[in-house]
């Protein structure tokens, strides 16, 4: 049973679009050598989401896959329109802003690569070994999660003492024993720590038998700031083999070998949820593994749910195993009471699976 929408309306919604986003073009200023060409176009979005009605460009390259994933919200005022479906169509429309489409310069690399460069990263993972156990590499691609570079731009340094609010990661171990090997898919969020952290529990997966194949689903273009593309993918891998473990060496040569495979479709930047997804998507071979706030947000849908809203009843449309593994970023929540305020913090976490 959901409520209703989460919408501009919202005040967190708000607080992304009238501080988040600015603050992340002055960034993007920052970071590159843009042109008055760019650096105009860039500010008229910002201020075409804050006071303005929502255009599509008639000659913009998939303006036909815009207008298929429209629910009548083009041409009407960005502040009434669902927070999910403008959030996702401000990141298409601000990859046309800098070029990406003419250049495939991706405008959030700069800061990806300073993470994966980052002086503390070795010292970070310097748990990492051959033989970890379920539990930490399953915590591992879990928090990973924390470290979104979209998030950290209103949250700043996150002093937070994270908490399971719902914690099913026994149904997702006896699953495993139950099942395995499996072939397991990660539709993937951010790149950098999430990513490497997400490829450290793919090759346990793999090394422990529980899965016969590894699937990444990643986004066909930069999204959302540091959202895991093709490309993104590389650059973990080549940082992983250099961390202790092996994990980094083991995955590229499970690539090699068929075992580890990279997806990519349109409609993992669509605006909508996974509810509508198309055939060709290719999700639901054994286990499903949702990362991150914004594909729970895709997963279960972007409204205010009625509490005693369950997993089960909201991921219901989808016929096989699926784990959520998700820092609580945004409003949206299924199957745990958390206090609406408390949910946007990144304070709080969960692990959810349905039993198909
Ligand atoms: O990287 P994640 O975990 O998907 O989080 C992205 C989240 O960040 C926000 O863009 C703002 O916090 C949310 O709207 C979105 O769901």
């Amino acid at each position: 049973m959901r409520a209703s929408v989460v919408t501009l309306e919202s005040a967190f919604a708000h607080q992304v679009f009238h501080e988040r986003h600015p603050e992340m073009i002055r960034r993007l200023f920052d970071a590159h050598p843009y042109g008055p060409a760019e650096r105009t176009a860039l500010e008229a979005l910002v201020a075409e989401t804050h006071d303005g009605v929502i255009t599509l460009a008639d000659d913009a390259f998939d303006r036909d896959r815009w207008l298929a994933w429209d629910r009548g919200y083009i041409g009407t005022p960005w502040s009434k329109a669902p927070f999910l479906w403008a959030e996702s169509y401000f990141y298409r429309r601000l990859l046309g802003a800098v070029g990406y489409f003419d250049t495939g310069v991706d405008p959030f690399a700069p800061f990806k690569t300073a993470e994966l460069l980052s002086p503390s990263l070795a010292e970070d993972y310097g748990w990492l070994r051959e033989d970890l156990d379920f539990d930490t590499a399953l915590l591992a691609s879990l928090y990973g999660n924390r470290a979104d570079l979209g998030f950290q731009l209103i949250a700043g340094s996150t002093d937070v003492h994270d908490q399971l609010v719902a914690d099913d990661s026994a149904h997702v171990r006896e699953f495993f024993d139950a099942h395995g090997p499996v072939p397991v898919t990660f539709v993937l969020d951010n790149a950098g720590r999430e990513l490497l952290s997400d490829l450290i529990f793919a090759d346990h997966l793999l090394t422990s038998g529980r899965a016969s194949e590894i699937l990444l689903h990643t986004k066909p273009y930069p999204y959302f700031v540091s959202d895991a593309t093709h490309t993104d993918v590389g650059e973990c891998l080549r940082r992983l083999r250099d961390l202790p473990g092996g994990a980094g060496d083991r995955l590229h040569k499970a690539a090699a070998e068929g075992r580890m495979r990279l997806r990519t479709h349109p409609f993992h930047c669509a605006p909508l949820s996974f509810r509508d997804m198309p055939e060709d998507l290719d999700l639901g071979h054994g286990l499903t593994i949702f990362k991150g706030d914004l594909n729970y947000r895709r997963l279960v849908g972007d409204c205010y749910w009625e509490p005693g809203t369950s997993f089960q009843d909201a991921v219901s449309y989808l016929a096989g195993p699926v784990v959520a593994l998700r820092i609580l970023k945004s409003e949206v929540l299924v199957g745990a009471e958390v206090d609406p305020a408390e949910r946007v913090t990144g304070a709080h976490a969960l692990i959810q699976m349905n039993q198909p």
